[in-house]
């Protein structure tokens, strides 16, 4: 079965709130027509998956064997996988099964050795590195397992330095000042705007972290066992933050968890199992 095909947990009547009102349905299956193209854009950009991943597979390097020859991992094989807009994917496997690989292609950090990823109808896979960053700057937002804040940086600082990094300045920079004080209340962390790192717990600069992913405005939210530090407590806090941001946002998520008590939080649930998805 395509993941494609899973059948979501609770659908998405929730779904007034969100900014991008033309959330609809149908959705596109795994072997639906793209949405139609003008200049690699998507025309009906809504239609389109936020990501689609067809049959894409991944191979490390893996030094050589015995007679010398290259040998490779397979890390990914053949997954497809469409994740629309609203909805929160958990995606569980055993550890090595390819979870954090499938992360790192739907990312555009890593090419995959064959098949295609589009992220809005673009297909990626043929875009050259410096499109690719648009679409990393522009369209997704990443948190990893480590909040990788910037010790100097207060947090409303560190929010505003990815809205710089993607390129606003002047007025664009006041206003992203404005918007790094919405999300730190939106994550609850009203407070929380002049504090650096070391004066913040390990769930509230997970909170920055994940408010840092969303400066952008982007439709995919891709997410590495944010709660891998955190005890079950602070660990629910944040799945439930997740989701809620997924459907206030509208935002298409894909999130990592060993910890399946919080697979319940999420719209559906994918299984990776030696680099296929179940
Ligand atoms: N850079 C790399 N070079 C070679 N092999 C790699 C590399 N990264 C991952 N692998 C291999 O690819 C496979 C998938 O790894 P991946 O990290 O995607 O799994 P995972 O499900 O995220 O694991 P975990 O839950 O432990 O984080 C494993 O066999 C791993 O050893």
């Amino acid at each position: 079965m395509h993941a494609s095909d899973a059948e979501p947990r609770h659908r998405a009547d929730r779904h007034e709130g969100h900014r991008h009102a033309e959330h609809h349905e149908p959705r596109h299956g795994a072997g639906s027509e793209p949405a139609p193209r003008t200049g690699g854009l998507a025309v009906d950009d809504a239609a389109a998956a936020a990501l689609s991943a067809r049959d894409v597979s991944l191979e490390y390097p893996d030094g050589t064997d015995a007679q010398g020859r290259p040998r490779t991992v397979r890390a990914l094989d053949r997954v497809c996988l469409d994740l629309h807009r609203g909805d929160m994917t958990a995606l569980i496997g055993p550890s090595g099964s390819g979870k954090s690989s499938l992360l790192a292609v739907a990312a555009a950090l890593i090419k995959p050795t064959s098949g295609t990823v589009s992220v809005a109808g673009q297909e990626l896979t043929e875009l050259p590195e410096k499109e690719l960053a648009k679409i990393r700057r522009g369209h997704t937002g990443m948190v990893f397992q480590q909040p990788n804040l910037l010790a100097a940086l207060t947090s409303r600082e560190q929010l505003v330095l990815a809205a710089h990094v993607a390129g606003a300045r002047g007025k664009d920079l006041r206003a992203a000042r404005s918007r790094a004080d919405e999300l730190l209340e939106q994550v609850g962390l009203v407070d929380c705007g002049d504090r650096r790192p070391h004066q913040l717990s390990g769930g509230q600069r997970q909170r920055v972290n994940i408010a840092r992913a969303l400066m952008n405005d982007p439709q995919l939210l891709l997410v590495d066992e944010p709660t891998a530090a955190l005890d079950q407590e602070r660990s629910r806090s944040i799945m439930e933050l997740l989701a809620n941001l997924t459907h206030q946002f509208s935002l298409a998520s894909l999130v990592v968890t060993h910890d399946t008590e919080f697979v319940p939080l999420a719209d559906r649930c994918v299984r990776m199992e030696d680099g296929r998805l179940q």
